[in-house]
């Protein structure tokens, strides 16, 4: 047998007989490690022992001895005994327990309590609820942690001498909380002024995957978006990511019996206020007629263009100018023409009762523009429609940047009762923009259509906007785009639409306006054709300026 092989062997045998060894010896070990536990102890209890005590104490022991000695099978007792002592004494020491965890909510809440403090804290109050050596137990009702340790719900009691009446205050509580719990979400601040309580609840986000479709609405609602279950009072079947879901709706009601029949959408730059044009347009599209104005000039609505019941895109000062002068004749002519009605006692010509839309992405640019140049402002050729759309079927919709607000005219700041606001704003932007104060925290980050919808005097709500890209916008994700595509009406579709008999014939466009380039004749071999001609061929109509 080679050397090394008998080496290993022999290194096997000695490893085998070691652990066989202490196996043998462990309980040895144990009853000697206790043996030692026990002479230690005994030796200890010795030196504690008073010099003039040790000696009825040896006679005590020898006493006990002698009686263990006495008795049948005494002695043979106390060794057992001795030795399970022993044993139990020296068996392995348990592991020290774990330090516990640090309670995660304990320690946010405390950091809470702290941040809050200098805001809450009265340097006259004798008995203050916020304190700098205090607790938040002694001031936060109830709290709730999600899944992942982040605060989403809290309830706290403030002194009543805090200023909640006041915008600016609150805001600061509101900033502090936000910090401490987190920027990334949306929270509502429940103030409640007669006990002095604040409820806060960290808000889910809203579903940012539904495009625009054919939506469950009547002619005249527009679906502006979607909000939180108790911000709608119903709920629309709606395509979402391949499956059908319910979702509360945003709804704005339109038409001579809606006390909001304009509406101005102000946004942040980028977070989707032209799109939101979009959607209204397509959903407005079966059953009403369109004018869009652009005032970027950025061709974001080309895709409207040449589509039947748009009567313009217009891009210019000089075309938006004559668009809505025409807007204003046509308003005026269809008052007239409901008053004779009314006074004749017989029903309104067709004509009149169609509804007109004007749609005008961005018009401050227009109105610089046109102050520039000394012309009449576009935003005030809309007083007529505004003033008297509701009775005549037009309904004004006016996007805008948040930062244009002051340069919106005060008529249409107070005829605009529907109103959004999108992207992250202040406390203050989102009170002048919306007319009422906000009580929810925006995220710091929000996705784009992400805003608030005030419809009237209602309270805001949160207002998530499908996605309605510009379909001649080859960025976009093809899906969202043919989104759109499907619901642009094609030249065909209006003439074999199935259900006309809602849908009033579009009103004769006065002579002073005629297009220069008329609607190009229905080409009968493109029937039935499935797919949709974006008309980029085609040129924007434009109207003839008015003499
Ligand atoms: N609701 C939405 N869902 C998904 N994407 C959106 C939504 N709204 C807008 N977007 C995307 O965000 C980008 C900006 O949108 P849009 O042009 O509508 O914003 P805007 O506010 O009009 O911008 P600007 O003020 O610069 O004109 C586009 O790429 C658009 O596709």
């Amino acid at each position: 047998m080679p050397l090394n092989l008998r080496l290993s062997k022999g290194r096997e045998l000695a490893r085998t007989a070691g652990d066989h060894a202490s196996d043998m010896f462990a309980p040895l070990t144990v009853i000697g490690r206790g043996l030692r536990h026990h002479s230690a102890w005994a030796k200890a209890r010795w030196q504690a022992t008073p010099k003039e005590r040790r000696g009825p104490t040896i006679f005590l022991v020898a006493a006990m001895g002698l009686g263990i000695y006495l008795l049948p099978h005494g002695l043979l007792f106390a060794l057992v005994a001795l030795m399970a002592s022993a044993a139990w004494v020296g068996r392995a020491p348990k592991a020290a327990p774990a330090a516990p965890e640090p309670d995660v909510a304990d320690i946010k809440l405390t950091a809470l309590y702290a941040a809050l403090t200098p805001y809450l804290a009265g340097p006259e109050d004798l008995n203050p609820l916020y304190r700098h050596e205090g607790s938040y137990k002694d001031v936060f009702r109830s709290w709730e942690f999600d899944g992942e340790g982040r605060l989403s719900r809290l309830e706290l009691a403030y002194p009543a001498y805090f200023t909640d009446t006041e915008p600016a205050a609150r805001a600061r509580i509101e900033q502090v909380v936000q910090g401490k719990a987190g920027r990334a979400r949306e929270y509502r601040f429940d103030w409640d002024e007669e006990s002095n309580k604040l409820r806060i609840a960290a808000l889910a986000p809203l579903p940012t995957d539904i495009a625009v479709q054919r939506f469950v609405a009547a002619p005249g609602e527009i679906v502006l978006g979607f909000t939180d279950e108790d911000g709608s009072a119903r709920t629309i079947p709606v395509g979402q990511g391949g499956a059908v879901t319910q979702q509360p709706p945003v709804v704005w009601r339109t038409g001579p019996r809606s006390a909001e029949p304009h509406l101005l959408a102000l946004g942040a730059a980028g977070y989707g206020t032209s799109s939101l044009i979009r959607s209204i347009a397509l959903q407005a599209l079966p059953f009403a007629d369109l004018v869009v104005i652009d005032g970027a000039g950025t061709g974001e609505h080309a895709c409207l263009v040449n589509r039947p019941g748009v009567h313009t895109v217009e891009t210019s000062l000089h075309g938006a100018l004559a668009a809505l002068e025409w807007a204003a004749q046509e308003t005026e002519r269809r008052l007239t023409a409901l008053n004779a009605s009314r006074h004749a006692g017989i029903a309104p010509p067709e004509d009149v009762t169609r509804p007109l839309w004007l749609l005008l992405d961005h018009p401050t640019e227009l109105s610089e523009l046109a102050h520039a140049e000394g012309r009449p402002d576009p935003q005030d050729l809309l007083e007529l429609p505004l003033r008297h759309g509701r009775a005549a079927r037009v309904t004004v919709v006016i996007a805008d940047d948040v930062e244009a607000r002051d340069r919106i005219t005060p008529t249409v700041r107070a005829t605009t009762r529907a109103r959004v606001l999108l992207g992250p704003t202040g406390p203050a932007e989102g009170h002048a923009a919306l007319g009422a104060p906000l009580d929810i925290v925006p995220a710091a980050q929000a996705p784009a259509g992400r805003g608030y919808a005030r419809i009237g005097n209602s309270a805001p709500v949160r207002l998530q906007v499908p996605a309605t890209v510009d379909p001649l916008d080859e960025e976009a994700p093809a899906v969202l785009r043919d989104a759109v595509i499907a619901l642009l009406p094609h030249r065909d579709t209006r003439t074999e639409a199935a259900a006309p008999t809602e849908v009033p014939p579009r009103p004769a466009v006065p002579p002073a306006v005629i297009p220069v380039v008329p609607i190009p004749p229905v080409d009968p071999s493109a029937e039935g054709r499935s797919g949709v001609d974006l008309g980029k061929e085609h040129p924007a109509l434009r109207f003839r300026p008015l003499a």
